[in-house]
């Protein structure tokens, strides 16, 4: 067992223990916790990813409610400390192994909804700064090598009537969408294994306005595979979960089919692509380009890619602005909680508005717990 690692205590003598694995922005999830009778616990170690036994030895053996790689070995032990909820920092919980935490009873939840723009917004970062060289442009520049105009000098690509491929169109890829079709009147094609009808019908309707406006409409068109996108788009961002129908989703067959000069954008998780087989393609297509918020071995990039000119890479930052990050350390913190205090679960997830009013109290439910059906946890009326 780790040795003890260092905390910061809040709220001393509250009923409940509840531990958070890491520091998290604001200081409003701490209030909620502390002012509901949460004995807060916060994990104040520098290093950024915690071993099983430190957290094991965070746990100790009494913990009611824990916020971090989960499967059975912790969720065991969480249950034996006589904990019962578990929250992800993040929409995504692959790192989680939501079946051992059904076999111990513990409630999982994520933090969906309020990253969703935030996340939209720096995959069209990257699109951009992809399609336009603007990290390469910005090295040139500081490294004191413009010395004036050049016709050919850093040419990228316009994006305006060129087409946008979206795989996964849920809550961030439809968002991302919308950006780039209203942004830069993109077509859009996509590919989900669901049909996103409101994601169709905004791009009709901006489409209508547009003709409206004696300009080019915007068009849609929903995919039958996922090649069709790969083959058409101009720019395609990947934003599905990561299961395994979506592991190596781009492999080097599926490069190979993609124009020359397309843009990659990955702002969902670093294994949907198979990172070895893009460093080749990058190697053997200098103007195909892609935009990386996520690695396959994170935090580690695959050998080469960092030398790869036609590759933006930034370590797993969609999610980070201030009032996003705050946000969901909120929504984190109120899913331990509703969980330990009995409440019902919020019947939209995507609707979470209400939990992150600053000076608001938040409705007596749990956020989003992702396995409140096989617990049986009642839904929330609100
Ligand atoms: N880089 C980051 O910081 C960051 C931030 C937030 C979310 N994410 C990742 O983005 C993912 C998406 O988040 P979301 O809130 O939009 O989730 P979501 O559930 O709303 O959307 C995911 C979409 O993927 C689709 N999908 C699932 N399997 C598919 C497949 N095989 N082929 C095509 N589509 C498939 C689903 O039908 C769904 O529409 C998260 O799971 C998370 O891993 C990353
Ligand atoms: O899934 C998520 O939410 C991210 O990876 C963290 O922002």
């Amino acid at each position: 067992m780790a040795k003890p690692i260092s905390i910061e205590v809040w709220n001393p003598s509250g009923k409940y223990r509840v531990v958070s694995t890491k520091s998290m922005p604001g200081t409003r999830w701490i209030r909620l916790l502390a002012d509901n009778d949460c004995r807060l616990e916060i994990c104040t170690e520098t290093k950024t990813i915690l071993s099983v036994d430190d957290i094991l030895a965070l746990i100790g053996d009494r913990c009611d409610g824990l916020t971090e790689e989960w499967g059975e070995v912790l969720f065991s032990a969480l249950k034996r400390a006589g904990g019962t909820a578990f929250s992800n920092m993040a929409v995504g919980y692959n790192n989680v192994d939501v079946e051992a935490a059904n076999r111990n009873g513990i409630a999982v939840g994520n933090t969906p909804g309020v990253l969703t723009e935030t996340t939209a917004e720096l995959a069209a970062s990257l699109s951009l700064a992809a399609a336009r060289r603007i990290v390469e442009a910005d090295q040139f520049m500081r490294a004191g090598l413009y010395d004036g105009w050049l016709p050919h000098l850093f040419v990228g690509n316009l994006l305006k009537g060129q087409t946008v491929g979206v795989i996964g169109a849920g809550r961030i890829g439809s968002a991302y969408a919308r950006m780039m079709i209203e942004g830069f009147k993109m077509n859009l094609i996509y590919y989900d294994l669901y049909q996103s009808t409101r994601l169709e019908k905004f791009v009709t309707a901006y489409g209508q306005f547009l003709k409206a406006n004696g300009e080019q409409p915007v068009t849609w068109k929903r995919a039958a595979t996922m090649e069709d996108v790969l083959r058409e788009a101009d720019v395609i961002s990947l934003h599905p979960v990561l299961d395994k129908t979506t592991y190596h989703l781009i492999n080097p067959e599926r490069l190979a089919i993609m124009k020359k000069e397309a843009v990659l954008v990955n702002a969902s998780r670093g294994p949907v692509i198979d990172e070895v087989a893009l460093v080749e393609h990058l190697k053997a297509n200098p103007m195909f380009r892609v935009g990386l918020d996520v690695f396959e071995d994170e935090p580690y990039m695959k050998p080469g890619l960092a030398d790869m000119k036609n590759a933006v890479v930034v370590p797993h930052i969609a999610s980070a602005s201030k009032w996003t990050r705050e946000g969901m350390a909120t929504l984190a913190a109120l899913n331990v909680l509703g969980k330990i205090k009995g409440y019902p679960v919020w019947g939209n997830p995507n609707l979470v508005e209400p939990f992150l009013k600053e000076d608001a109290t938040p409705p007596a439910a749990c956020p989003s717990i992702v396995n409140a059906k096989q617990l049986g946890l009642p839904s929330s009326k609100l």
